[in-house]
């Protein structure tokens, strides 16, 4: 059979490619279009599930909540997840104010031009400007311009940089500084003493503390050496002592005088040495002047004890005294605290850190705890009420120190006035001990008659035997510390600040507080072994604004022979460095065990990396902080080896 050939058209083929083809194709859509429905049956499944889980979810807990607990069955209670809130309070805000910069130039930023933006009119967006206009539309006077009701926040601001006045701590409604006498809020007669005292206008200190006090706050006040602290405390206790005086007469209507004597002082201040409390009473006295019927009591070791108790029956209001003495009278029952609600410590720091604290703990037990302050710091304080304030004040106050002493205060707020040792120029003179003492006359010929100069010595004994050297030589010098009688002491200050005599040697006893004008130079004919001491010491010079006419004196007594290397560099000029230098050397000779030596001092040339990359090294090798280095500047030193607590022991 012959086999049958069909033959098909190319048209045909095509057709039939075409058709297979489409077959495919509509197979294929057919598969995705099955699949999209049966995901789309899943996904509406899923969902009706879930929502059925809630419906049960929710029929679980009604009946759980409306039905009563079914004996010996747990109770499941189902808590639905809390939605996370953000706290709008405490959320830290990275946003600038526009009153937050207090430099002059901020009308500058609101004259620059916009070159940017929707170009409304030739290439300035108005709109823009408008907004911008409003922002920086607060008033450009300095705060001396303006009435104080006039001030804002940020005139606060400034107000407070000019004066150096730093706050910390006391919550948000401290009250704010005072510009002038007549804004401080104290009593007219107060003023009038204040006018009467020569101060005419209040010192930083004062500016930024008396308010403070006026308000019942605690206050922790760090100010240099003879910048007013003294009645930066005494004027707001003296107004508290007129206020309250008038509160108690009112309330418990006192018969007479003899009861209310019997209660006892309204204040208290502490202070570390006799001669300090003297100066304190006679500025106390100084400033009630015009106030009626103030009586002020010192009790001072020295003295007749029994004497001063028959003085404390005649009644007082302000009793100045240390500690010692004053538990003193107090367990003899001399004295009774029961209205005493104003507490002093002068040289907190000294106070606290150095041995008085069983004695300042035994005064304060004694006073009434009724009128403790809330502990809760966001309380708002009566203003009718009567609270303890306690008052602490220093040039210097370690941080460990302070820490002691915030025990003693509710919620204090901590103000800082400056820093120490700005009026006076120090100087250190180097050179083997045996040269020391005919450098020391050599400066004090150079002081002249009438000029009036401390040297400080670090004991009772080297004090005898340097004034009694400097006595045979002819000078005219007193001597003061603490194995002298009382009498002795009040002598040589008194001779001292007459100017009969013109050479103070002493110890650290005539170190802090004691306010003599016109002292022209300290002198440290041994190094103390504190930076404390030294900032004290060296402010018995440059008080009142006065600044040291030539200043403090360190006679550093150092074998040369043993000195070997640092520096010498051309980087930094001596001017610039020569404070910074003249308190680190000396410290640095005496402290570490380290030697350096100085290739020359006069016309010095200090390269300060070298110097800050030794001081690193001594200061870990004697375990202290190292960010003191962080800034130079004889201030900057003292002030960071206070804060990083490395004062050195
Ligand atoms: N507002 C004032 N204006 C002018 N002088 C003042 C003012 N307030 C106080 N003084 C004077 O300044 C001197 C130093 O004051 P004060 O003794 O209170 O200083 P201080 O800060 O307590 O010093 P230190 O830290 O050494 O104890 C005193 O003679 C005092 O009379």
């Amino acid at each position: 059979m012959k086999p049958v050939f069909v033959t098909i058209s190319t048209r045909q083929r095509k057709q039939e490619e075409f058709a297979t083809r489409d077959d495919h194709r509509d197979s294929k859509r057919r598969t995705r279009r099955r699949r999209k429905h049966g995901e789309r049956d899943q996904k509406d499944g899923e969902r009706r599930e879930r929502v059925e889980e809630k419906l049960v979810a929710e029929r679980d807990r009604s009946r759980i909540e409306h039905m009563p607990p079914i004996e010996g069955q747990q109770q499941q209670i189902i808590i639905p997840p809390k939605k996370r809130v953000m706290a709008k309070q405490g959320r830290f805000s990275f946003d600038w104010d526009n009153t937050d910069d207090t430099s002059s130039r901020v009308d500058h930023l609101e004259e620059a031009p916009l070159l940017f933006g929707r170009s409304y009119r030739a290439g300035i967006d108005r709109p823009e400007q408008r907004k911008r206009k409003k922002l920086f539309d607060f008033d450009l006077r300095h705060w001396s311009e303006k009435k104080v009701e006039e001030m804002k926040e940020r005139d606060g601001r400034i107000f407070r940089e000019d004066f150096n006045i730093s706050y910390k701590g006391g919550g948000s409604k401290i009250s704010r500084p005072m510009r002038s006498w007549a804004e401080s809020g104290l009593t007219p007669q107060l003023l009038r003493a204040v006018e009467r005292a020569g101060h005419h206008n209040p010192t930083p200190i004062q500016i930024a503390a008396i308010p403070l006090g006026l308000q019942q706050r605690d206050v922790i006040g760090i100010a240099h050496t003879g910048s007013g602290k003294t009645a930066a405390f005494i004027l707001p206790m003296l107004n508290y002592i007129v206020a309250s005086r008038g509160f108690i007469k009112n309330t418990r209507e006192l018969e007479n005088d003899e009861a209310e004597a019997e209660e006892g002082p309204y204040a208290v201040v502490m202070v570390p040495t006799r001669e300090l409390a003297q100066q304190i009473e006679d500025e106390t006295i100084k400033l009630s002047h015009y106030l009626s019927g103030i009586k002020v009591v010192s009790i001072v070791g020295g003295q007749s004890i029994e004497e001063q108790g028959f003085r404390i029956r005649q009644g007082c209001d302000v009793v100045i005294a240390t500690p010692g003495r004053l538990i003193d009278c107090l367990h003899r029952r001399y004295i009774v605290l029961n209205r005493c609600n104003y507490v002093v410590l002068d040289e907190a720091d000294r106070m606290t850190g150095e041995g008085f604290e069983p004695q300042i703990l035994g005064v304060l037990d004694a006073m009434p705890s009724t009128n403790l302050k809330p502990e809760d710091q966001d309380k708002e304080l009566d203003e009718k009420k009567i609270y303890r304030t306690t008052y602490m004040f220093s040039a210097t106050m370690p941080p460990a120190v302070e820490q002691l002493a915030r025990k003693y205060l509710r919620n204090p707020v901590v103000v800082t006035v400056g820093s120490a040792g700005n009026l006076i120029t120090q100087h250190v003179i180097m050179m083997n001990s045996s040269e020391k003492l005919h450098r020391l006359e050599k400066l004090l010929d150079q002081l002249g008659g009438d000029k009036m100069a401390i040297v400080f010595v670090n004991t009772k004994r080297c004090a005898d035997t340097l004034s009694r050297a400097l006595d045979k030589a002819g000078y005219r010098l007193t001597t003061f510390h603490g194995d002298k009688s009382q009498e002795q002491r009040e002598l040589s200050l008194e001779g001292f600040r007459a100017k009969r005599y013109n050479v103070l040697v002493a110890t650290d006893v005539a170190g802090r507080g004691i306010d003599i004008p016109d002292v022209a130079h300290v002198i440290n004919y041994d190094m103390p072994d504190k930076i404390e001491k030294y900032t004290h010491r060296i402010g018995r010079t440059g008080r009142a604004g006065k600044t040291g006419a030539q200043g403090n004196y360190g006679l550093v007594a150092v074998d040369v022979d043993y000195l070997s290397l640092i520096l010498c560099g051309q980087a930094y000029t001596y001017a610039k460095f020569q404070s910074f230098f003249m308190v680190l050397i000396p410290f640095i000779l005496l402290f570490s065990d380290r030697t350096l030596k100085v290739w020359s001092l006069d016309g010095l040339q200090v390269h300060i990396d070298l110097v800050i990359e030794f001081l690193k090294v001594w200061a870990l090798a004697a375990g202290k902080k190292t960010e003191m280095l962080a800034t130079c500047g004889s201030d900057a030193v003292i002030n960071l080896w206070h804060d990083s607590d490395a004062a050195i022991v």
